[in-house]
């Protein structure tokens, strides 16, 4: 069974990133024991204490039923003790997340707005399945090569029930309350808008290049004013009650500033659908043929 990993074949080489409960690490899956094995990314819980957390198991079965070209691969599991420790097995993308890759490539654009249109297909393919992402941004947004982005985490992915229309959570641990639309902030309410909201502070992100002099939490706090660490829920709360939002990025077009701000709208019904979206940036990158 190709998705069963031996632990005994797998050799770390590197970190590729950390979340607040799991490590991504990158592993030479060697068998043969020469050298020629595969490169994997592996995610693996940080604290095991004994028994598989049940959303780690669901979030693997997320990840296991998503067949997208713009989200990446599950490859397998590993499981050590007899099942007590799993990990997940995905592809290897040697360009990693947005966020090493954009300040590395000036790239133009057209290829921005590309790559935008991607994550929005992608996007779109999750929210058909009922899924919202909840943690939509640059870093969890991996490159494949030049032209071929991937959503690369889905460690805070709910199922929305049909006929309900969002999802309410229970305060967690560190938040990215900068990528979180106002009604998360005030009601821990997420539904298919409160994406929407998160993919308009991925697309600046994607504009400014991933310059982390212009990251939404050094702009945030420059726009209250006040020195790190004194921002509170409430000054973010009251900020965007007096609909303040993320600045323009340079060179970015017009067409593209609205779509931003309609996706920052304080009415979630307002804000566009990632369907909508994915014809705005089919159509506007036309205009640069
Ligand atoms: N280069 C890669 N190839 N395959 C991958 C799979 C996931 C990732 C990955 C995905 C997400 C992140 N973002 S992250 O903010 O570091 C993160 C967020 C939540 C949970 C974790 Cl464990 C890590 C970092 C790395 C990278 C690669």
């Amino acid at each position: 069974d190709p998705s069963v990993f031996h632990k005994r074949y797998l050799k770390k080489m590197r970190d590729l990133g950390e979340g607040h409960f799991g490590k991504v690490t990158l592993y030479l899956y060697d068998p043969s024991n020469d050298g020629t094995g595969e490169r994997v990314a592996v995610k693996a819980l940080k604290q095991e204490n004994g028994h598989v957390p049940e959303g780690w198991m669901k979030e693997i079965e997320i990840l296991k039923s998503l067949y997208h070209s713009n989200i990446v691969k599950y490859k397998g599991c590993c499981t050590e003790l007899g099942g007590q420790v799993v990990q997940l097995i995905m592809e290897y993308l040697p360009l990693g997340s947005l966020r090493e890759y954009l300040p590395k490539r000036k790239l133009c654009v057209p290829q921005c707005l590309m790559f935008a249109q991607q994550i929005c297909q992608g996007m779109e393919y999750l929210h058909s399945k009922r899924y919202v992402h909840r943690d939509l941004a640059a870093r969890n947004v991996l490159v494949e090569n030049d032209s071929l982005v991937k959503i690369g985490d889905f460690g805070l992915t709910k199922y929305i029930p049909e006929g309900e229309i969002y999802y309410r959570v229970r305060e967690d641990g560190d938040s990215p309350v900068f990528w979180y639309a106002i009604e998360c902030l005030k009601e821990n309410k997420f539904s298919f808008p409160t994406d929407i909201w998160s993919f308009g502070v991925t697309l600046y992100e994607i504009l400014t290049r991933c310059d982390h002099r212009q990251s939404p939490p050094t702009k945030f706090f420059e726009m209250m004013e006040t020195p790190h660490g004194q921002m509170t829920m409430l000054i973010l709360i009251k900020l965007l009650e007096k609909r303040l939002r993320l600045p323009c990025p340079k060179e970015c077009p017009h067409e593209v500033k609205t779509l931003m701000e309609q996706c920052w709208d304080e009415d979630p019904a307002k804000r566009p659908t990632f369907g909508f979206l994915i014809e705005k940036f089919e159509a506007i990158r036309r205009t640069y043929d």
